[in-house]
């Protein structure tokens, strides 16, 4: 069964029409992404989810109807907001001890949770003195009360720093594989490429197109001529490697771990094959627009 089924989603605000028929389904373990420029509607269907919006057509989770069987639906989705406000005295453990009242929870859960987000070193620290990276793990905790099985995100990283975007990231693709599923909104290409399996294109309040992260990036950067191949070899061939491959024509420079190569984009594995063919371990590699 399908964890999120939206069928012919349509939000007004007044005489403007925001989304207009939007249908997909979501299984379990999926990691979607919300993609489209600036008032595509993203948010708004994020809330109409949660369930806090008025909306024509249907939503389920989990077969509950958003509108009919909010409470009960609303138990399945947790949800992190761009930027939440918190009560800047309490310590992280008050906020989630308080958040897990609010919900019914057994203030105990908290706990788990903040340990579930690396925040357990944090415990008696005032809210307001953490970093921006903290407090989005916070809200990520709060989100987990409760140990929902969908996890709704709106521009989760936009106020993050790149250091705390790739924590956060790496938390996030944790929670996936535990087996959580994830529908978020996002700017960030990186996002989309390090979590989400599917990217669905919104644009005007339409679903123009339910895709792949590779079919968004061919058509985000249609110009990448050469792609950046690092290639890494045990140090003792390294000097070599690269002689060979400059020999070849290739522009190539050490890095920290082996080798960089600029190669053309439809002859990304011909250093990989020519390095092979003339005896190097190459180790392992990652291709980089
Ligand atoms: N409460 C509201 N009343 C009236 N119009 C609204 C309301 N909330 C959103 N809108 C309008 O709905 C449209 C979609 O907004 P939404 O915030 O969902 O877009 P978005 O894709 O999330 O944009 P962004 O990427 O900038 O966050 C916008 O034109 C916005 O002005």
């Amino acid at each position: 069964m399908a964890l999120l089924t939206i069928e012919k989603l349509t939000k007004r605000f007044g005489a403007v029409t925001v989304l207009q028929e939007i249908s997909c389904t979501i299984a379990p373990g999926e990691s979607v992404a919300l993609w489209g420029p600036n008032g595509a509607g993203k948010t708004t269907l994020l809330r109409c989810v949660l369930g806090v919006l008025p909306f024509d057509g249907r939503i389920q989770i989990h077969g509950l109807d958003v509108r009919r069987q909010g409470k009960q639906a609303r138990r399945l989705v947790g949800f992190v907001p761009q930027e939440v406000a918190f009560y800047p005295t309490l310590t992280v453990r008050e906020t989630a001890a308080f958040f897990a009242r609010l919900r019914g929870l057994d203030p105990a859960e908290a706990r788990q949770r903040l340990v579930q987000v690396a925040l357990e070193d944090r415990l008696d620290q005032p809210v307001r003195t953490l970093s921006g990276g903290q407090r989005q793990r916070l809200a990520l905790a709060l989100a987990l009360l409760g140990d929902p099985p969908l996890l709704l995100l709106d521009e989760p990283t936009a106020s993050l720093d790149v250091r705390s975007r790739a924590e956060f990231i790496a938390h996030l693709q944790t929670l996936l594989a535990q087996g959580k599923t994830l529908l978020f909104s996002t700017h960030r290409f990186e996002e989309v490429e390090h979590l989400a399996r599917r990217v669905l294109l919104l644009e005007n309040g339409r679903l123009e197109a339910d895709t792949t992260p590779g079919a968004l990036a061919r058509q985000l950067f249609p110009d990448v001529t050469h792609y950046h191949l690092r290639l890494h070899l045990p140090e003792s061939q390294r000097s070599s490697a690269l002689e060979t491959l400059q020999t070849h024509g290739y522009e190539v420079w050490m890095n920290g771990h082996g080798l960089e190569v600029r190669v053309p984009a439809n002859q990304k594995a011909s250093p990989l094959l020519l390095l092979s063919r003339a005896g190097f371990e190459v180790i392992d590699f990652e291709l980089h627009a």
